[in-house]
């Protein structure tokens, strides 16, 4: 949910969210051999499924996290559905070898949650803000905190009325 303290926009169009995420990919095609994606529903399974086909990576699971909100801020966290400890268990039992995907890390909660999962794992956004930087591996493009990113499947065309006050039309 939107922000208050969160005014400027950055709206991002399914191009732009295409292009951004086989940048992502092409970043981490040199940073290991990756044996899994583990994608955080939801906003994690659009860049998940262009990355996995850009990098040919066929196993593919889900961590499944619902944030609460109170009064539009991001509220408690809870995991609605785990990792396959098959997933957990593919190499050291901490996630080398995985590559956790999500479309943004904002505060870094999110990502936190999952590193206590797979402490060892490799975590990439598409989108970072400068207080989950630190939670993130891997990520294309840094916005500041006090904006808001605005992805493609949360739009739909709507009229946009001229800068100037004169009736359009
Ligand atoms: O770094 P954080 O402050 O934790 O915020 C980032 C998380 O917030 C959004 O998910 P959200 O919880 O809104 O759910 P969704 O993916 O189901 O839309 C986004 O997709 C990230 O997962
Ligand atoms: O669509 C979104 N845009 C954002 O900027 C954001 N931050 C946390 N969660 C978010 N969801
Ligand atoms: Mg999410």
């Amino acid at each position: 949910m939107e922000n208050p303290a969160q005014d400027k926009a950055f709206p991002v169009s399914w191009d732009m969210f295409h292009r951004d995420s086989r940048a992502l990919a092409w970043r981490l095609s040199s940073e290991g051999e990756w044996k899994a994606i583990v994608c955080i529903t939801r906003g994690g399974l659009v860049p998940a499924g262009i990355v996995a086909r850009e990098l040919g990576i066929r196993t593919i699971e889900t961590v499944c996290i619902a944030s609460y909100h109170d009064y539009d801020s991001q509220g408690s966290l809870k995991v609605i559905k785990p990792i396959d400890p098959k997933v957990i268990d593919l190499e050291d039992g901490e996630g080398s070898g995985v590559l956790v995907i999500d479309d943004l890390v904002d505060t870094g909660k999110t990502l936190k949650v999952v590193r206590e999962m797979l402490p060892k794992a490799h975590y990439a956004t598409v989108y970072a803000k400068p207080v989950g930087v630190p939670m993130v591996d891997t990520f294309i493009t840094e916005v500041s905190q006090d904006t808001w990113i605005y992805f493609p499947w949360d739009m739909g065309w709507q009229f946009q009325p001229p800068l100037s006050k004169e009736t359009a039309g």
